[in-house]
């Protein structure tokens, strides 16, 4: 979970492989500078809606400088090897068909508003992590994203009212249960939300 909101990223090639990277970069909120001179239909939209900038050639040797994150992800392996030799020790890079020599590698990503679950398997075997989200996928619907909306309120609540730690820990243990999901998926969590931060209003209002 890397904040690279607006930070300068360079994505080498836009094929398939670059595509979902770059999806990936653009939810985080990166500032991304596409080398290649072919692009998938969906990179081509993304640099005509100024979503990503897009440089029709191929990669030079000055193209990293100054990026904070670099994805090497051509089809040419001797040209993944070009990029990654031109990075420096301070900069991250990912080599698509390297993970040796890659300082980071991409998760299979699961997103339920502000929750995230990042499933990695090393690059032992990329192909489980994603059948892996698959199978989170059903388990953990979008029920989750109002849930943690919801608990995100409560423990704000929690938080002001400046109890000890005991007592804080004991009142947000409370609101992880089963009860307030199932109340999502209903869709009738608003109205378990209104009367916890009433109980939890009384907490503020009495005296110690
Ligand atoms: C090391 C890593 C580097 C990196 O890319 O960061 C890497 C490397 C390689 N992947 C290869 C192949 C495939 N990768 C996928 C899918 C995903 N690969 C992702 C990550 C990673 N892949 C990193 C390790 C992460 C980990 O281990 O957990 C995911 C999780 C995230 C993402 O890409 O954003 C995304 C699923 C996203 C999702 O769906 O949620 C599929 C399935 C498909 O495309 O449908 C296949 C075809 C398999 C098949 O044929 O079944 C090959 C070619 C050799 C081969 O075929 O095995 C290499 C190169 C090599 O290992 O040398
Ligand atoms: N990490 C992963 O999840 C996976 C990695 N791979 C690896 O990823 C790589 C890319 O795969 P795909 O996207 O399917 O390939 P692709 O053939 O769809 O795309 C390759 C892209 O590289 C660009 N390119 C070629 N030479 C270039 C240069 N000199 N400079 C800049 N751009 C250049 C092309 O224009 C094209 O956009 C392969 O090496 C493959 O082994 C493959 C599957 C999954």
């Amino acid at each position: 979970m890397l904040n690279i909101q607006g930070k300068d990223c360079l994505v080498v090639g836009a094929g398939a492989v670059a595509e979902r990277k770059l999806k990936k970069l653009l939810a985080a909120k990166a500032k991304v500078r596409v080398v290649s001179p072919q692009a998938t239909p969906t990179i081509r939209g993304w640099a005509q809606q100024e979503q990503v900038e897009w440089v029709k050639r191929t990669f030079q040797a000055d193209d990293a400088r100054g990026a904070t994150l670099i994805v090497a992800a051509t089809d040419q392996a001797e040209v993944n090897i070009a990029v990654y030799e031109t990075v420096k020790p301070q900069q991250w890079i990912n080599i698509a068909d390297r993970p040796d020599l890659s300082t980071f590698i991409f998760p299979a990503v699961l997103t339920r508003g502000d929750l995230q679950l990042s499933i990695s398997t090393a690059g032992a075997y990329p192909g489980l992590a994603k059948h892996l989200r698959k199978k989170l996928e059903r388990e953990y619907g979008l029920e989750y994203g109002s849930y943690l909306t919801f608990l995100k309120e409560v423990r704000q609540q929690i938080l002001s009212l400046g109890l000890n730690k005991t007592e804080t820990s004991k009142l947000l243990r409370m609101y992880l249960d089963e009860r307030y999901v199932e109340a999502a998926k209903e869709g009738v969590l608003d109205e378990l939300e209104q009367a916890a931060l009433e109980e939890l209003a009384i907490l503020k209002n009495k005296p110690n």
